[in-house]
């Protein structure tokens, strides 16, 4: 596994939030993995590459259940130590004028979501992709995990590996997570509340500590944040298309 400053991540709403507010999106690490591309066996057997851990699905004993508030979130049944790989965020991978019609039909429909947008500040720093991952319709339990407005107790991670087209988001733990915990981050990056942690420490989350992250949460008007840190906003990040 290695971490690069190759590419910056900056998960943010749809469109910029204005500079004035406090869900400002940052910078972030970015995690290489092994991938097709590599003479690497996948598995984590003997001989089996380890430069692949966010490829071999949830590892972790996680419940989805009702958060007052918030709706549905996901807890951890098990004790997560910092940097544990927790899920990936999947979801459909859409192109941004189909994002945005998605977006405004969401809005019609009142409806919250989880449409996450990442974009990657390619190495020449002219350019960059965006990534429009929609767990709405299609997703896995990544979809359900809610926003905190100190930046919660995960990160999201870019993860490139070899080989394959497209970047992934992960998410892993921040710190340590004891069972029964609610698990959030920041559907905008890393919140100015939160402590960044060294980079001393081993695990993927200590090293790409910073990582933003924006799913979901758009909402026309402000909605009340029901997060409950000393930190929060009062509203989740909002989105101007
Ligand atoms: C990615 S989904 C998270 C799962 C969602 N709670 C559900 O029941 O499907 C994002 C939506 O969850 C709700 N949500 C997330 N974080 C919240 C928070 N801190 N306070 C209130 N609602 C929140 C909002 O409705 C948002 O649009």
């Amino acid at each position: 596994m290695e971490f690069r400053r190759r590419a910056e991540l900056s998960l943010q709403p749809l469109s910029k939030p204005p500079k004035e507010s406090p869900h400002a999106a940052e910078s972030v690490l970015a995690l290489l993995e092994c991938g097709p591309a590599c003479a690497c066996r996948h598995g984590s057997g003997a001989g089996g590459c380890l430069a692949r851990t966010t490829q071999r699905g949830v590892r972790v004993r996680l419940a989805v259940a009702p958060v007052p508030g918030k709706g549905w979130g996901v807890r951890a049944l098990e004790p997560l130590p910092r940097g544990a790989f927790v899920c990936d965020y999947t979801g459909e991978y859409l192109n941004t004028s189909d994002a945005r019609a998605r977006l405004a039909a969401y809005d019609a429909a009142g409806a919250g979501h989880a449409l996450l947008v990442a974009r990657v500040v390619l190495p020449s720093a002219t350019s960059a992709l965006r990534l429009n991952i929609d767990a709405t319709r299609r997703g896995n339990v990544a979809r359900f995990v809610n926003h905190s407005c100190d930046g919660g107790n995960l990160e999201a991670v870019l993860v490139m590996a070899k080989g394959e087209l497209l970047p992934r988001v992960a998410l892993f733990a921040a710190r340590d997570i004891a069972p029964g915990e609610e698990l959030t981050f920041s559907y905008c990056g890393r919140s100015k509340a939160a402590a960044p942690a060294g980079g001393g420490a081993a695990g993927a989350a200590d090293r790409a500590r910073g990582a933003g992250a924006a799913a979901g949460g758009r909402q026309h008007a402000f909605t009340p944040c029901a997060c409950g840190t000393p930190a929060c906003y009062g509203f989740l990040p909002s989105e101007f298309v």
